[in-house]
């Protein structure tokens, strides 16, 4: 039975009716695919000598394949759900057709569902061929192959923690300024390029997309230049002098509560990491929501440092594979988005119930920006922001474990940075934010840390624009998605004379050593660079100067490294040191 016989036993009463369009759709498409067929078959009976191939369902399929890549594949960023949906619906239409004549399961299957294989296997093909022999990024060196062909390779690096560390040892190894690290995406280790791809209104990278916590975008996520103009002017407000003033008391009390902890645990064992965590997130908390989280003496949520870690962990394989993330931000909230959230939003909720009034950073948040009368609209856009302030003030924590590491292993910086605190109090100075402010060990032992311990180690993702980038010796194609290795670039003996080595003096007395300035980037560059820099210097100032004014650091054997995982944010691994107080 032909298929346009089939047709007239398609019933004409019942639902169809109530879908008349759809109707009327299917039963053209039907003689459509019908006639198509016939005439097929009919060629193919005429012209027997004509290779069958080319004119099977097969042949069409690869045919239609080859346009639809010729079609999408120049869109940047081509959503892949509106691909999907335009690829379901033509073939919800192409098989509902089929359904409707109640054509034998065999026709389904010669002409709707092998002819979708051919269609789905030669896309891949074609997809593959683009990415390995025929693009642009094809010259430059990848650390595997898979890294060219697809973006899983990067997300299992970012989700395991290594991926800064695997980038810089490809820089290192193949002493290339730029490496492949994904189909449409590279590292750039250059600073001369730092100026060029972060300048301007630059376009955000993909990658920020998998961080918008329940559809909602904080100022780091959003891509969209407009509401960064907008939102960074209301998060500027919350980091006046005045402001970091006020924060400076609060950093103050928290630490000196810290430092009497600690001189009860003096000489005592301890857990170095988990101690400054648990320290900086309840700093965090503090100066967001005007109370800290109460995880340092156990009444807060116990799991909380933990669902940040697992979090990040999540979010590198989420956010780096756009096209899965694209499609799940349309289910359902995992628990580990939902967990994560919810600790901070506990917060949020009650900071307004209890105490709306308070001076924090929330309170800025919460104004509106004078210029365009804007303000953070719902209160999920307000709450994945104060979640950012919370994420941000926990990479202290990363940082100060590191430092006292470091400082633990070098007891003749330990021993020259108390001096300069010791001089500096007995010529009538404290240790109060303002008055440390300027003490040159210190600063440059901050520097030093920022540079070697940064918790943002992998660097800021941007889109390269519509003319591309020249930069003489390279050229990166428009829409290439880019980012500087902050890691790397940091590290490198280009910039930096004995990159692997703490020496604060290269920012003193040995200035020599920083040989390109440019590459110093620990808050990023441009626009999007950290709104919350001063805050972060001179927490990590205030911490360093009363720990090492009050106590020794002991801990790791000379050499040892503390294991550290960067998932777009460093997590450190346990270490067990030592705080002998000074008196
Ligand atoms: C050691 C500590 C810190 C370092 C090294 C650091 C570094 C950075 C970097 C590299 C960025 C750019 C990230 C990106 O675009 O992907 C950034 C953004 C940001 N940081 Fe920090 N940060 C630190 C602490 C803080 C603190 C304590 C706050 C306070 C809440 C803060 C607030 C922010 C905000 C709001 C942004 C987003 C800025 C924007 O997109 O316009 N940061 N930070």
């Amino acid at each position: 039975m032909s298929l346009s016989s089939m047709s007239m036993l398609m019933p004409s009463v019942g639902i169809w009716e109530y879908f008349d369009f759809a109707r009327v759709l299917m039963l053209k498409t039907a003689y459509a695919i019908d006639s198509t067929i016939d005439s097929m078959r009919n060629f193919q009976s005429h012209n027997p000598d004509l290779v069958a191939t080319t004119t099977s369902p097969h042949f069409l399929a690869i045919a239609i394949s080859l346009i639809s890549f010729l079609l999408i594949s120049p869109l940047p960023e081509a959503r892949t759900i509106e691909v999907l949906f335009g690829y379901g619906i033509l073939n919800f239409v192409y098989l509902g057709s089929f359904l409707m004549t109640q054509a034998p399961t065999s026709t389904i299957i010669t002409y709707w569902l092998l002819p979708n294989i051919t269609y789905l296997t030669s896309c891949l093909l074609l997809t593959l061929t683009r990415r390995v022999f025929i693009s642009p990024l094809r010259k430059f060196p990848v650390p595997t192959a898979s890294a060219a062909v697809s973006n899983y390779w990067m997300a299992r690096e970012i989700g395991n923690g290594t991926f800064s560390r695997t980038v810089r040892e490809v820089h290192r190894k193949t002493g290339a300024t730029v490496v492949r690290t994904g189909p449409n995406e590279v590292s750039v280790n250059d600073a001369e390029a730092v100026v060029k791809i972060y300048s301007g209104k630059y376009q955000r990278g993909s990658f920020y997309e998998g961080g918008k916590l329940r559809g909602h975008a904080a100022i780091r996520e959003t891509r969209s230049n407009y509401h960064h103009t907008i939102w960074r002017r209301i998060w500027d407000k919350a980091f006046t002098p005045g402001e970091l003033k006020h924060y400076a008391a609060q950093t103050e009390n928290a630490t000196s509560k810290l430092v009497n902890s600690l001189k009860k645990k003096s000489g005592e064992e301890v857990d170095c990491t988990k101690v400054m965590d648990e320290f900086a997130l309840d700093l965090a908390a503090q100066l967001t929501y005007g109370e800290d989280a109460g995880i340092q003496d156990g009444t807060g949520i116990k799991t909380y440092l933990e669902s940040i870690k697992k979090y990040l962990s999540w979010l590198g394989y989420y956010a780096t594979l756009r096209n899965l993330s694209e499609m799940l931000s349309y289910a359902r909230d995992p628990a580990v988005l939902t967990t994560y959230c919810s600790n901070s939003e506990s917060l949020l909720i009650n900071r307004q119930r209890h105490h709306p009034d308070s001076h924090d950073i929330t309170s800025h948040l919460l104004l509106e920006d004078e210029e365009s009368r804007r303000k953070f609209q719902v209160p999920l856009q307000l709450a994945a922001n104060t979640n950012l302030s919370i994420l941000m003030g926990t990479a202290i924590g990363s940082t100060l474990s590191q430092t006292f590491q470091t400082l633990s292993q070098n007891k003749n910086i330990q021993e020259k940075l108390y001096k300069e605190l010791e001089s500096h109090i007995k010529s009538g100075g404290d240790l109060s934010t303002e008055s440390i402010k300027n003490l040159p060990y210190l600063s440059a032992t901050i520097n030093e840390s920022l540079r070697l311990h940064n918790p943002f180690s992998t660097g800021v993702h941007a889109a390269i624009g519509e003319k591309g980038l020249d930069m003489g010796s390279y050229h990166l194609p428009a829409h290439t998605q880019v980012y500087v290795p902050t890691l790397t670039i940091m590290t490198d003996e280009k910039y930096f004379e004995r990159a692997d080595e703490f020496i604060p003096e290269r920012w003193t007395e040995k200035e020599e050593m920083v040989k390109d300035k440019r590459a110093y980037i620990p808050f990023g560059y441009g626009v999007h660079a950290c709104a919350g820099k001063q805050l972060a210097i001179n927490e990590l100032k205030v911490v360093v100067a009363r720990v090492v004014g009050g106590f020794v650091v002991e801990g790791c054997e000379d050499g040892e490294e503390v294991e550290w995982r960067d998932y777009g944010m460093v997590r450190v691994g346990e270490w067990k040191g030592r705080f002998r107080s000074r008196k």
